[in-house]
């Protein structure tokens, strides 16, 4: 972290790699493997089966970190998820996004195949520990709340409530950033009705067969989870917000060969992803403008791409040939987001939160309900002491029926008060053995994820450094040796020089061509 010209600290996008295994179909069709991932130095290369000559032959690219096809996924929850998971309990806000070709696997990242086992992803594992963590804080109240949408050929839909009367518009403001209005809000308060909201969102999501992936999510999905948490009767809370994103892979049109709705999904879909491609390569240059406004999902993410958010980008690719060129675009997109830096600041002592209004109508309710007991008491009092033998009848029943109505009063508001303080959840309901043990485990975790981050930059750093000293160490017994090693050094920088021309070379034609494929979709898309 380095503070900003503005006196923020600046964090770069955290960007990792993760490569699935062969599919059936690949292994089928004899496909060739054209990735090699090194874990240890977050390095994965790729073997151009095109290359037409020695400079071609293999691109290396390197990463905060990199998963093979043998990655668990609580391996990758572990080491990556979980401390930015821990920040957003702690007041920050946070956003991991899978983003890849079709069927490499983002949301096998993202939601796993199982609910409760290994299969799990990224968003249930991140469900289990907001809640572990709410449960062993005691003194804290919280108020949970999540939102899921999805944005479907540019139009944004709630995943919660599809038959939504009015029409949901971003809009922005000064300290919620961009947000959608009347997306609904559900309160969670349990594991089980978090993942009761995201079942449901999922069922409502827009998915849909294509050539490359049978259960292809044809939309773009953020499920968001906002905590708000405080002491009981502060007068401050903090806010953590997580933004879980899953979006609809890109495709080649000539590849998936859509038609009709599939091919006008397919080109709305690509056109999202080319906008957010446009504003990683504005950030990673430093433009002065970053055309955030060019797409919906561009204008949702603008606080995790450059502004105030933690982020981790999790890049998913293939492992087989035929996908090479996609593998490239992917990785070329990943390793620029590496230079996009944000400013995440905690939202602490943040004034205008639904927990306050709640834990201050709260007091106003409980205190109103104190009053009318005592006004109750004192006419039941009065009525004792007073009562007399020549107070008429239709007086004692006008009593009776005011103290009655006192008390039907107290019982709604007690009702509307047991409602309120149902949105609550008040933490640290294990036992403190329990709680301990939990929280040592906790602690352990992220020392081991910090512990191999440290190793991989340490990693990375020796491998260039090695290079710089190398020249340094050498001692020549002769001119002849100095010349010699001159000219091999010259060697390597004139092969490394031929391998970044032909990489700007091939990101030229790369553009080239996905402008063209681009225009050649929106003109069948229009027909
Ligand atoms: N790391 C992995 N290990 C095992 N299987 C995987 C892995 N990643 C993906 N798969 C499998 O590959 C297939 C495609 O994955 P998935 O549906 O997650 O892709 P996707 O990128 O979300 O695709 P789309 O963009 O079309 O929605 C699925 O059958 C999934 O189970």
């Amino acid at each position: 972290m380095d503070k900003s010209s503005s006196g923020f600290y600046n964090e770069a996008v955290q960007v990792i790699v993760r490569c699935r295994p062969m599919s059936q179909k690949e292994i089928q069709a004899d496909c060739v493997g054209i990735i090699k991932a090194y874990p240890n130095r977050g390095v994965i290369e790729v073997q151009n089966p095109k290359a037409r000559n020695e400079n071609e032959k293999t691109k290396l690219f390197t990463f905060d970190s990199v998963y093979d096809w043998n990655s668990t996924q609580q391996g990758l929850y572990d080491e990556t998820v979980r401390p930015l998971v821990s920040s957003v309990l702690d007041g920050y806000n946070g956003c991991v996004f899978a983003y890849g070709q079709t069927g490499t696997g983002k949301t096998y990242t993202m939601e796993g195949t199982k609910e409760f086992d290994e299969g799990q992803g990224v968003v249930p594992r991140a469900f289990e520990q907001i809640w572990a963590h709410i449960n062993r804080t005691t003194g804290l109240e919280f108020l949970v709340s999540v939102r899921y949408l999805e944005i479907y050929m540019e139009e944004i839909r709630d995943l919660l409530k599809i038959k939504h009367v009015k029409t949901l518009e971003l809009r922005e403001d000064n300290g919620q950033g961009v947000y959608v209005t009347h997306l609904h809000s559900q309160t969670c308060k349990s594991e089980a009705d978090m993942f009761k909201a995201m079942r449901i969102g999922n069922h409502n999501r827009t998915t849909g067969a294509t050539n490359m992936n049978e259960h292809s999510s044809r939309s773009h999905a953020i499920f968001q989870i906002v905590i708000e948490m405080a002491e009981k009767n502060s007068k401050s809370v903090k806010v953590g917000k997580l933004n879980l994103v899953d979006l609809a892979g890109s495709e080649r049109q000539s590849k998936t060969g859509a038609t009709g709705d599939r091919l006008k999904e397919a080109t709305k879909i690509n056109k999202a992803l080319s906008s957010l491609g446009n504003v990683i390569y504005a950030l990673a240059e430093n433009s002065a403008h970053i055309p955030y406004r060019d797409s919906k999902l561009t204008r949702l993410l603008q606080d995790s791409l450059g502004g105030n958010s933690k982020t981790i980008m999790i890049a998913n690719i293939g492992p087989a040939s035929m996908n090479y060129d996609e593998t490239i675009i992917t990785l070329r997109y990943a390793y620029r987001a590496k230079s996009i830096k944000n400013q995440p600041i905690k939202n602490e002592d943040i004034k205008n939160t639904k927990l306050l209004e709640l834990q201050q109508e709260i007091e106003r309710l409980k205190k109103l309900i104190e009053e009318k007991n005592r006004g109750i008491e004192l006419t039941g009092q009065i009525e004792y002491e007073v009562s007399s033998e020549d107070e008429d009848d239709s007086e004692k029943e006008e009593k009776v029926k005011k103290l009655e109505l006192g008390k039907v009063e107290v019982s709604e508001l007690a009702k509307q008060l047991k409602t309120l303080e149902n949105q609550m959840v008040h933490g640290g309901n294990l036992v403190d053995s329990v709680k301990e043990n939990e929280l040592k485990l906790e602690q352990q975790r992220i020392e081991i994820a910090a512990r191999k981050r440290r190793e991989i930059e340490i990693q990375q750093k020796i491998e260039e450094e090695e290079e710089n000293c190398h020249e340094l160490k050498q001692v020549f017994a002769s001119l002849q040796q100095a010349v010699d090693f001159k000219r091999d050094k010259l060697k390597r920088l004139h092969g490394r020089f031929q391998s970044v021309k032909q990489e700007i070379k091939d990101s030229h034609e790369e553009y080239v061509r996905s402008r063209k494929e681009i225009e050649d979709s929106n003109d069948s898309a229009a027909m």
